[in-house]
């Protein structure tokens, strides 16, 4: 069992436009998080978010130390949501209590679980499970929101190739959390843009997590202050960060979908500044 760490810093808006392409991508881009037999942790400066990609195939994966965190264990001061984006299915067990989490399925970790494992049912086609994990002021139970209790929401148009239907699982609507908020979004087959229109959320920061792609696709994510836009080539199992202040919207070469996750200081989901198209740069 390997469970590895890397860590983001993050940048301001001016560092931002100064950046070439590869500073770009260290700094908010964790690439390839998924890996069989691997524990990839990444913690990013940004909003204190961690970000995990966990791989169980022949043994189970242990990932609630907290050496890396500076506390005793992971979730001692952090609540997390974990997903399966696999076709496989598998059990993440906090603290002898069993969780099983078919493909779409996310559990909501409540602060003060300590020792986490995570299993796959099958080591041939083992589950994919995306953490993501923040500070967290309270504590609330852990619960499994399966992907037919997430609420579904259908937004863009067709017209426009932003067709996409939102799924919400840890929102004040499905599970209440602290801070986190996470969901995932699938376009609609034709179209290829997500988070139409783009904008900011300057009271939350949000990560994002692509997934279900082909080898030979790539999804353009935008970032960036609204007048200065930058890009980043973004492969299936590659994160992205996006900081408060950044617009963020993504178009795909082919199917796709992605996970979002966010912090700060609300979890109100309208709380958003769109930023008209013709006005990016
Ligand atoms: O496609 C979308 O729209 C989204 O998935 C929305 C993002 O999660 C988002 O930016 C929420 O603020």
């Amino acid at each position: 069992m390997t469970v590895t760490w890397t860590t983001r810093y993050g940048a301001s808006p001016a560092q931002l436009g100064r950046m070439g392409t590869e500073e770009l991508r260290s700094e908010f881009l964790i690439p390839g998080i998924f890996a069989p037999g691997e524990a990839r942790m990444a913690y990013t400066h940004v909003d204190r978010m961690v970000l995990g990609g966990i791989v169980p195939t022949d043994a189970s994966i242990e990932i609630g130390d907290g050496a890396e965190v500076g506390t005793a264990t992971l979730f001692q001061a952090r609540e997390g949501g974990i997903a399966n984006l696999g076709t496989g299915a598998g059990t993440v067990t906090l603290d002898g209590q069993a969780f099983p989490l078919g493909p779409r399925d996310v559990l909501y970790v409540g602060r003060g679980a300590q020792e986490v494992t995570l299993a796959s049912d099958d080591a041939g086609n083992p589950a994919l499970f995306y953490l993501n994990s923040v500070p967290a002021g309270a504590d609330l139970p852990h619960r499994l929101v399966t992907q037919a209790q997430s609420k579904a929401v259908s937004m863009g148009d067709e017209a426009k190739s932003n067709k996409r239907t939102l799924r919400m699982y840890i929102h004040p609507e499905v599970m209440p959390s602290c801070l986190l908020l996470m969901g995932i979004t699938d376009p609609a087959p034709g179209s290829i843009w997500n988070t139409m229109p783009p904008h900011t959320h300057v009271r939350r920061m949000e990560a994002y997590l692509y997934f279900g792609m082909s080898e030979d696709d790539r999804v353009m994510h935008f970032m960036g202050q609204p007048q200065e836009t930058r890009h980043l080539v973004v492969a299936g199992g590659d994160a992205v960060l996006s900081p408060a202040w950044s617009i963020h919207m993504g178009a795909g070469t082919g199917p796709y979908a992605f996970v979002w996750g966010m912090t700060g200081e609300n979890q109100v989901y309208q709380d958003f500044s769109p930023v008209p198209v013709r006005d990016l740069r």
